[in-house]
């Protein structure tokens, strides 16, 4: 499978690893505003980000995957492209777990050690980073981020474009709320609104968003 990433930063790296690792995984191109002009670099082709329809009259079956960690720049250039959802590939590194009955959207990676328990639901450009735990029936929406050691208990709902901090806990049942923000270590036991920030043992509402968000 032929894949062109987009987005050149510090999780772009990781990605770019897991492609490698993926036996049927070739990278051939990196996309970037950071890179002004469409060129052959070593064995990738990099340039902007608008090269991505140029790409896929290059290379039949071209697959993307959106390699940047903000959920919000993820939707931007989702929504930016246009492209049908099976342009993007989904990606799973071969130490990860995921149960066959669970269903996972495309544009969405499942990183090193993760387990993925049975009857969860994961949307479309979705990241589960390195040794989270997403437990049965748990359902992620879409343009989610659960950071690495998460650890979402059964049944578990995550609003679209919600941030689940590094080595945070979440109890069963709970839901969060979209574009919510769940700082590093937290433990949630009581559902958490939309559009606002929480942190602590337990999870406290810290902030509420403006319009933008974080
Ligand atoms: C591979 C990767 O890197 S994946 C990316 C993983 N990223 C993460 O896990 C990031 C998690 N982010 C955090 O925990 C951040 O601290 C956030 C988002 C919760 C808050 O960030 P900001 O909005 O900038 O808030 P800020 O730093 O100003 O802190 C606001 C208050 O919350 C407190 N606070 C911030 N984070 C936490 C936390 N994780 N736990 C407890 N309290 C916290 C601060 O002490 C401060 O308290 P005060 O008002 O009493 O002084």
């Amino acid at each position: 499978m032929k894949i062109a990433m987009i987005g050149g930063g510090g999780h772009s790296k990781v990605i770019r690893e897991l492609i490698h690792s993926i036996k049927e995984g070739e990278m051939i191109a990196c996309l970037d505003d950071k890179y002004h002009v469409f060129q052959k670099r070593k064995d990738l082709i990099c340039g902007p980000i608008e090269k991505a329809r140029y790409l896929i009259q290059m290379y039949e079956g071209l697959k993307f995957v959106i390699a940047i960690g903000h959920n919000k720049t993820r939707k931007r250039i989702v929504d930016q492209l246009q492209f049908p959802a099976h342009y993007y590939a989904i990606l799973k590194h071969p130490t990860s777990w995921v149960s066959p009955s669970a269903e996972i959207g495309y544009g969405s990676v499942i990183m090193a050690h993760t387990v993925i328990n049975p009857d969860t639901k994961i949307g479309e450009h979705t990241i589960i980073n390195t040794k989270s735990v997403v437990e049965h029936d748990s359902r992620i929406s879409q343009y989610v981020h659960i950071s690495p050691n998460a650890t979402l208990t059964g049944g578990v709902k995550i609003g679209e474009g919600a941030h689940i901090g590094a080595g945070a806990t979440i109890i069963p049942g709970v839901k969060i709320g979209k574009w919510a923000m769940i700082g590093a270590g937290a433990t949630v036991i009581h559902s958490i609104p939309p559009d606002c920030t929480a942190v602590g043992v337990p999870a406290k509402v810290k902030k509420v968003h403006m319009k933008e968000g974080v």
